[in-house]
Parts: C-alpha cells; structure tokens; sequence
C-alpha cells in the first residue's frame, strides 16, 4: 500500500514561504481531510507532491518516490487540481481517452470512469458544453482512470449539486474502504466532517494538526446539552444549585455548556424537572476548525473587540 510522504518541505515565492518545514504523512485505507484558510499552502503542497513545482527543500513522495520518477503515473496517482484543465474542443470521452493512452490504461477505463462519475449520456458532447459540475465529474472521472491507489482532489465538491455531494461522499468512502489513500482539500466543513476520518491542517504553510477527525473535534469543542422543559424556573433553579448556568433561546430551548446528559439528567430527574428534550449536542468540524486557525487567518475580519 502507498502513502504519501511530506518532509521538511519548504516552498518559498521570493521571501515568503508559501510551504514551510511541513511534515505529515497521509495512509491508505481512511479520506484525510486537507483544512486550512486562504493562503494556507494546500495547494502548492498538492502541486508539489504531483511534481509541478519544484520543493525550495525538502521532499514530498508517493510510495517513497517522486512523482515524476513514476512510470505511467496515472496508474498510480489520480489528482483532481483545476477542472477547468481539460480542453473545451474536446467531448468528454476523447479527453479521457487522450490521458489514457499517454499513461498506457485500458481505453475501456474511459466509458468505465464516465459511467461511474454520471457522465456517460454527455460522454460525447464537447468539454466546452458542460457545466461546472460536469466538468468537476470529469476532473474526478480523470483521477479514477488509472484505477490509482492514490487520490488527491482539491474542493471536489465544487460546482456539484446535492446529489452529486451525496455522490461523491459515497465515492471518497469507498475508494478508502478498498484500501487506497485519499487526500481531500476542502473549505466545506460539513462535508469534510462527513467523509473524513482524519484530518491535516494547515496554517500559515505550517502544520497546525494531524490529527483523527474525531479527536479533532473532541479536543477543541466540550459537550453541551440540549433542554426544553415547560417549567423554566424549576429548571433554572435546579441546575443553579449544582453549579450549572443555563442559556435561553429565541425558540425557548436551553443550552447548559462543558457538561453531558449523563451528569445532569439525574439531577434534573431527581428534582422532578418536566422534560421534553434532553439530549447532548457534540462539537462540530467547523466548530473545531474555527477555534484552531482563529489566529492562523490571514485574511481574518477584525474581531467585534478590535473594532468596537
Ligand atoms: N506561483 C506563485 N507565485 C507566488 N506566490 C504564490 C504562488 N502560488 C501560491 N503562492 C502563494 O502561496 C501561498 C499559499 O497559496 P496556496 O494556493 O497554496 O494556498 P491554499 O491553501 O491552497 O489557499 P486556498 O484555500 O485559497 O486555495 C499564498 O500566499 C499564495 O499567494
């Protein structure tokens, strides 16, 4: 099985670094999300990896190899970077056929990877008809090809509508359940939360985590629990005694924060508090991700504070 391999990679434009002593390494068999703000470096490092761009120092490997010492690399790596890349004269099917012939694939991988990715009815239309969305289902049709063990796409989700979101979760989930190593960039929280099993961010060109996405979310957001009841004060009052301070909603629920159900419901319990509602509300991604690269933003709004 193949991993891809960051070391001490550092790439500077001019005196910046856009990429700075970053090292992670990416496994098979799990999607690792690939967060980070504007700016961050995820796709210099992506570029590096697939060998456009030369490391300032440093290596990035696939399977313990550059990129451009592979021999028919889209065998072994599939890359979803830019979708606008194929060429708009070209149908759908004569631009997969073109890649696979460069990289000696099978030429019925190209209807194979056009009917997985939904494309087969525009198999024949030119590249320069298609939507976004199409093109995007290209650009993923392009990574599969060469049945890669090794995928990276950056915000694959772009453009797709909600069936095709549903899709491609789907998709990442199965690539990594057969083994193979999935690298995602994404700016969308909610879908990275839901494909995800682990997480690499970066900030600054620099690595902030690496880290199980669960664990990501765990460390950074404590539990909360959810309240409706028909008797506030009883409530309040209950929770008081016992050193816990509740929050009321627009829609009259109540937040109680840092404590889980099992700590309170026997409390509220005990007290005989009428429940409608009580459940514990874990952390989210975004959640997370927000706490963590709050001052890694290059291109953060002035906090309220700053401002006021
Ligand atoms: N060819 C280049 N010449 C000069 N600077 C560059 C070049 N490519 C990237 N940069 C700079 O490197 C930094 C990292 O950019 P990169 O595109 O890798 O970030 P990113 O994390 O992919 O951002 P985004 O989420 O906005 O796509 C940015 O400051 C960018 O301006």
């Amino acid at each position: 099985m193949t991993s891809i391999d960051v070391h001490d990679l550092t790439k500077a434009y001019g005196p910046r670094r856009a990429v700075d002593h970053l090292t992670f390494r990416v496994l098979p068999g799990r999607v690792t999300g690939f967060l980070g703000p504007n700016g961050a470096g995820k796709s210099t490092t992506l570029r590096l990896a697939l060998g456009l761009d030369r490391p300032t120092s440093g290596t990035a490997t696939i399977g313990g190899r550059p990129y451009p010492t592979l021999r028919d690399p889209l065998r072994h790596v599939g890359a979803l970077l830019d979708a606008q890349a194929a060429h708009g004269s070209r149908t759908g099917r004569d631009h997969l056929l073109a890649l696979a012939a460069s990289n000696r694939i099978p030429a019925r991988r190209a209807d194979e990877v056009l009917e997985e990715t939904g494309l087969a009815r525009a198999a024949r239309h030119r590249v320069k008809t298609y939507s976004l969305g199409m093109r995007q289902r290209l650009g993923i049709a392009a990574a599969l090809l060469g049945d890669p063990e090794v995928i990276l796409l950056d915000e694959p989700s772009n453009g797709l509508d909600p069936e095709g979101i549903v899709w491609i979760r789907g998709l990442l989930r199965r690539l990594a359940a057969e083994g193979r190593t999935v690298l995602v960039s994404s700016h969308l929280m909610n879908e990275t939360a839901s494909f995800a099993d682990h997480l690499v961010v970066l900030g600054r060109g620099r690595l902030l985590a690496d880290t199980p996405l669960r664990d990501f979310v765990d460390s950074r957001v404590r539990p909360r629990v959810r309240i409706r009841t028909t008797d506030p004060t009883a409530l309040v009052g209950t929770l008081a005694r016992h050193g816990h301070h509740a929050v009321e909603h627009p829609d009259g629920h109540w937040t109680v924060h840092h404590t889980r159900v099992d700590d309170i419901g026997p409390l509220l319990s005990t007290a005989g508090v009428p429940l409608l509602e009580l459940t514990t509300e874990a952390g989210t991604l975004e959640e997370a991700y927000l706490d963590l690269t709050a001052a890694d933003t290059e291109f953060a709004a002035p906090s309220q504070e700053a401002t006021a």
